[in-house]
């Protein structure tokens, strides 16, 4: 490029074939272990060209830091599938840096910030309260329910959404978008990302059937996006603008308010437009939000689960702590978790053994840079490849191994793995702070209540689930009882209460 006047060299990187580049090289399943291997031989930063794509993957915490925080590291990677042809790149997570990405911070901030998630903490107290009697019906679905209980708080949180059949269209739309999104983002999965102009080929062309995936993505995506906010909508009426109803700060009127008998449940939305802010960003905005939210914290659930399967002794560790900390009588909430240092550590070793978003969320980078002796070119794809920063062993020993501990030895503790899992810099996760609630509400009411066990063979033997660190844990079995008749009646007692 005609910026690199000191004539820098890319950063490292496998050797490169003509006009393919690395194509053949990077794997489209884990490629995120490809890239840690490639750490050993090329440092904390590999470079790769996928045909005419830069990818830049930063290996190690130190300098994700280092260079995450800057602005022209902030961009986002629009595919050409998801950008030119489904028109899903203004969310909140794949719009590009700028004004827009800014509004949305602003937004959502009040919501999301450490002190603001703590309105959220009754309505979570209640919905954990009902996964936990779900195990009590219905172990076997540990799996499914974790999924509903966390698309029920997040849909409830932003659309004020409570009917089930209301919250199953709308899992089952956003689910299908972000099977759309997840693929579409993977380095080499589309080939029109790579040549764009392939989207200019007629239907039937061979090896179109992307458009057809595009199309159906884009219907809906448009559903998420608008049904949820017009249903707010509907609850809510909308007076003549007067000066009795102006925001004094922005001197705007206030176009809609709740409906007297409050048929709209205040959520994030409705605050919003009653606010006066714009519906078309609002939309956008919370329409990224679920896909965001849900998948990410079901994962960190499932493998506490698979790590509780595996290891009976921090069960049980972590069991006589909650008791003799909380007690038998009543179940844990938020305002323990300063007092429950063992699970703490749990927690954090859940996030850093199985990182749910193991080569981040792409950034784009905005302007050609150097760093250290490197030319980095516009347009890369910059990936944290938080993967390589969970199994670095100047943090971690034994990488694999789960083992809370080692966030517990005194003056010599382990990185926090909040500080790389979430992402780094401008566009690091906002909502960290919920995932961290609803996570530690669940995983210490659960072991609070429940032995967690493998399951036997006919022939008496423990089956050992499979460990294959694919960042989403594969269904597995394992024996959830609970603990005692006192714990059961305890969960019961406070779904009773609830409704
Ligand atoms: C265990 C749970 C979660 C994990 C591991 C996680 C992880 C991440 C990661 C790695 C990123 C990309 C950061 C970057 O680009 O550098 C991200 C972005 C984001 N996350 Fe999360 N997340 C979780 C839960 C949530 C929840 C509960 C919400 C919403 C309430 C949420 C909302 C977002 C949004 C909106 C972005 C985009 C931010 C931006 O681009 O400016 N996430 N998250």
């Amino acid at each position: 490029s005609s910026s690199n006047s000191k004539r820098l060299p890319l950063p490292p990187g496998p050797p490169r074939e003509p006009i393919l580049g690395n194509a053949r090289h990077v794997p489209s399943s884990a490629p995120w272990k490809v890239y840690t291997e490639w750490k050993k031989i090329y440092g904390d930063i590999v470079y790769t060209r996928i045909i005419n794509q830069h990818n830049i993957v930063i290996n190690s915490y130190r300098v994700a830091k280092e260079v995450m925080d800057r602005a022209v590291y902030s961009g986002r990677y629009s595919p050409v599938i998801l950008d030119k042809l489904m028109g899903v790149n203004q969310g909140f997570v794949s719009i590009n840096y700028g004004a827009q990405w800014r509004i949305y911070r602003r937004l959502m901030n009040p919501y999301m910030h450490k002190v603001g998630v703590g309105r959220y903490l009754p309505m979570q107290g209640k919905s954990t309260c009902w996964y936990l009697q779900t195990l009590l019906d219905h172990p076997e679905e540990f799996m499914e329910n974790f999924k509903l209980k966390t698309a029920k708080d997040i849909t409830r949180i932003v659309y004020g959404i409570t009917e089930e059949g209301v919250i199953a269209q709308y899992i089952s739309d956003a689910d299908h978008v972000a099977k759309i999104f997840l693929r579409a983002i993977l380095p080499g999965s589309f080939l029109v990302n790579t040549i764009p102009q392939l989207r200019f080929l007629p239907g039937w062309f061979p090896g179109m059937e992307f458009k057809r995936i595009a199309a159906d993505g884009r219907k809906i995506y448009l559903a998420s996006l608008n049904t949820p906010v017009e249903r707010v909508k509907s609850k809510m009426v909308r007076i003549a603008p007067s000066p009795d109803h102006t925001n004094y700060m922005t001197g705007r009127p206030y176009p809609m308010v709740i409906k007297a008998e409050g048929t709209a449940e205040a959520s994030i939305t409705s605050q919003l437009l009653e606010r006066g802010e714009d519906e078309d960003a609002v939309k956008k905005m919370n329409a990224s939000i679920y896909s965001a939210a849900v998948e990410t914290t079901v994962a960190s659930m499932n493998s506490f689960m698979l790590a509780m399967t595996l290891h009976p002794e921090i069960v049980k560790k972590a069991q006589a702590e909650l008791d003799s900390i909380v007690g038998l009588s009543r179940l844990p909430n938020k305002d323990d978790q300063e007092r429950l240092p063992y699970l703490n550590a749990v927690f954090m070793e859940v996030l850093r053994w199985m990182p749910v978003v193991p080569l981040g969320i792409p950034h784009c980078l905005l302007e050609d840079d150097e760093y250290k002796e490197y030319f980095m070119p516009q347009g890369s794809i910059i990936h944290s490849n938080t993967w390589a920063m969970s199994r670095d062993e100047t943090y971690y020993d034994s990488p694999d191994r789960f083992w809370p501990e080692r966030f517990l030895k005194p003056g010599e503790e382990a990185l926090d793995p909040r500080l790389y899992v979430f992402g780094l810099g401008r566009r690091a996760c906002i909502g960290k702070h919920l995932a961290e609630s609803s996570l530690f509400l669940v995983f210490a009411s659960v072991l609070a209540t429940f032995d967690i066990a493998k399951v036997r063979d006919k022939s008496g033997r423990e089956i050992v689930p499979k460990v294959d660190f694919d960042a989403r844990v594969k269904p597995f079995e394992c024996s959830i009882k609970p603990r005692s008749a006192v714990t059961a009646s305890l969960i019961r007692d406070a779904v009773a209460a609830d409704s």
